[in-house]
């Protein structure tokens, strides 16, 4: 069945997409406290799929995505994890924890043939190397070249969950990858502008519901959903959800896109005795998954997702090309984040979405189409599809979270009280303070140095390196002795306000048990919270 792919060059031009993000107001009318209001509306004005029918479609074909994900030629991926931050420098190793790292596989008999050490030299013709002259430059993000700092990475091993990345550093990562959407081309770019915010958030949420959902519970050691911390992160905010499933239509109706034109059938997969299927079950696999969302929307011509809403304006040439340098820059951050873990998912979702991006945007569908010219490397197809597995986790977890929060309601109204003494279902009132909430929609958030949260979030003797290019060896030496002076009085700072903690403790702890005997201890007394008030 061929899928009619709109090209956009005849047919009646349709009422623009609305992109425009809804700012925060109600946080008691979020989508789980209005469960089948949610699910019926729609995601994308142009296409008419419900929330609730992608919900339907996601967990239709789950296993036969996790056994997608599970073949070898998509749960391998290569790429250099030791890549020099191009902005700064400095800026790796903030992260040293054991969850941080990544598990590469060192055991290359493991692999195909093809991914040999030996071979590594001709892989850049078999799975990198375009079919068509390419200049990289015109994608929307950059891939890896091969070096000796190639890494091959299990991904089914490596999972996306909470690895204790946070602080200043992330938060300033967030933050320059939201000014990134800064278009220079008036007001043409509105859209488009939208459009790439709403592309961030919900790869941001997307990453946000993972960690939540694998979030460390520090009694057992174990990783599991933390209701709290996806209330707080994503559950609360009716905007970030909605991008998840924006970002799962526009991934999926790439991926139709490509399986509409025949092109990933055209591609070639690796027959090895190592890869655990052939050619022809992957292709086969990929079309049973695909298909059937042809089916989905009631628009049946733009399918899930109209592109051709988009980059229609009369300087649309120079906003795409803006769009792209824009989103690349996004991709390079990546080699910023001081946390392997992070940064390899961090990396497979960009090239995702630039992968996706480009099969939208730029593949043209002329009459003299040939599916086995088109320009896709194994690399982007791998990451493709598995951004697309991490979003379709996300609309699981959302509704794995949504079925405790219901639990949680239903305690909450019978009385029950958590161990704990905390409240079942948090709502706003975990935002105690609500600057915490940085809105990066508003361009004064990116006109201070730092933002009102992280001023007092704790973290202010972390200094976030300035962009440097140190290119003299002079530079880089003063560079560094900057560095070790800075760490100093990090430490000095840490000694002089040692006393005032332990002082304070012990306080909290005599007035604890001083209370414990004497009987009067209430039972949710919380000497934790009030440590942390003392502090
Ligand atoms: C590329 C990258 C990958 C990461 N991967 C991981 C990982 O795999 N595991 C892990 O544990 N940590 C990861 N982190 C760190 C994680 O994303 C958070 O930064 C960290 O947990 C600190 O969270 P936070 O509560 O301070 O808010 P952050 O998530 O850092 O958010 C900063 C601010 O952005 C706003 N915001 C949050 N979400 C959205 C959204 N969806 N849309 C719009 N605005 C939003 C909020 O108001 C918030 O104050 C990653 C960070 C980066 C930059």
């Amino acid at each position: 069945q061929q899928f009619p792919i709109d090209s956009g060059e005849a047919g009646v031009k349709k009422p623009p997409i609305n992109y425009t993000p809804k700012s925060i107001k109600s946080f008691h009318d979020t989508p789980f406290a209005n469960w089948d209001n949610f699910t019926n509306s729609i995601i994308d004005e142009s296409a008419g799929v419900t929330f609730g029918e992608i919900n339907r479609f996601d967990a239709e074909q789950l296993s036969l995505l996790k056994q997608i994900l599970q073949m070898n030629f998509f749960r391998i991926f290569r790429l250099n994890l030791f890549k020099e931050c191009p902005f700064w420098s400095g800026s790796s190793g903030f992260c040293t924890d054991r969850s941080c790292a990544v598990d590469t596989i060192s055991d290359w008999k493991d692999l195909p043939d093809i991914w040999q050490p030996e071979a590594l030299g001709a892989l850049a013709n078999v799975s990198a190397a375009p079919k068509v002259p390419n200049d990289q430059n015109k994608d929307y993000c950059e891939l890896d070249e091969i070096n000796d700092e190639t890494v091959f990475v299990d991904l089914i091993e490596n999972p996306e969950r909470f690895t204790g990345y946070g602080g200043d550093q992330s938060f300033q990562i967030w933050k320059l990858i939201y000014s990134e959407n800064c278009f220079n081309l008036g007001h043409d770019q509105c859209m488009e502008k939208n459009f790439f915010y709403k592309l961030i958030s919900g790869m941001h949420a997307s990453i946000s519901t993972h960690l939540s959902h694998g979030f460390i519970d520090l009694k057992t050691k174990e990783y599991g959903p933390n209701l709290q911390q996806f209330m707080f992160r994503v559950g609360n905010f009716p905007d970030r959800i909605e991008n998840i499933y924006l970002n799962y239509i526009l991934v999926l109706k790439a991926l139709i896109k490509l399986e509409s034109l025949g092109i990933l059938d055209s591609l070639e997969y690796c027959d090895d005795d190592h890869f655990n299927q052939s050619s022809t079950e992957i292709k086969v696999e990929l079309g049973e998954l695909i298909k059937p969302s042809y089916q989905l929307g009631n628009d049946k011509e733009t399918c899930l997702f109209d592109e051709n809403g988009l980059f229609q304006s009369s300087n649309a040439a120079e906003i795409k090309d803006e769009f792209k340098v824009n989103f690349r820059n996004v991709s390079k951050l990546m080699d910023c984040v001081g946390c392997d873990r992070c940064r390899l998912w961090g990396k497979i979702e960009t090239i995702g979405y630039g992968t996706a991006l480009k099969v939208l945007f730029d593949l043209q569908d002329t009459k003299n189409f040939e599916p086995s010219r088109y320009n896709i490397s194994n690399v982007e197809l791998v990451a493709l599809v598995n951004t697309f597995g991490g979003l379709s986790k996300s609309i699981e977890a959302v509704q794995e979270f949504k079925s405790m929060y219901d639990k949680a309601l239903i305690e909450e109204t019978t009385g029950k009280k958590k161990e704990d003494g905390k409240k079942h279902i948090p709502n706003m009132d975990v935002f105690e303070n609500k600057d915490e909430i940085v809105d990066f929609t508003n361009p004064k958030v990116f006109e201070s140095a730092g933002s009102a949260s992280q001023s007092s979030s704790g973290y202010d003797d972390i200094v976030f390196p300035e962009q440097s290019h140190s290119s003299t060896v002079k530079e880089a030496f003063f560079t560094e002795l900057d560095n070790v002076w800075k760490t100093l009085q990090l430490i000095f700072r840490s000694y002089k306000v040692f006393p005032k903690i332990a002082y304070n403790w012990c306080l909290i702890r005599i007035v604890y048990y001083w209370n414990r005997f004497i009987g009067h201890v209430q039972q949710d007394f919380d000497v934790n919270r009030l440590y942390h008030e003392e502090l």
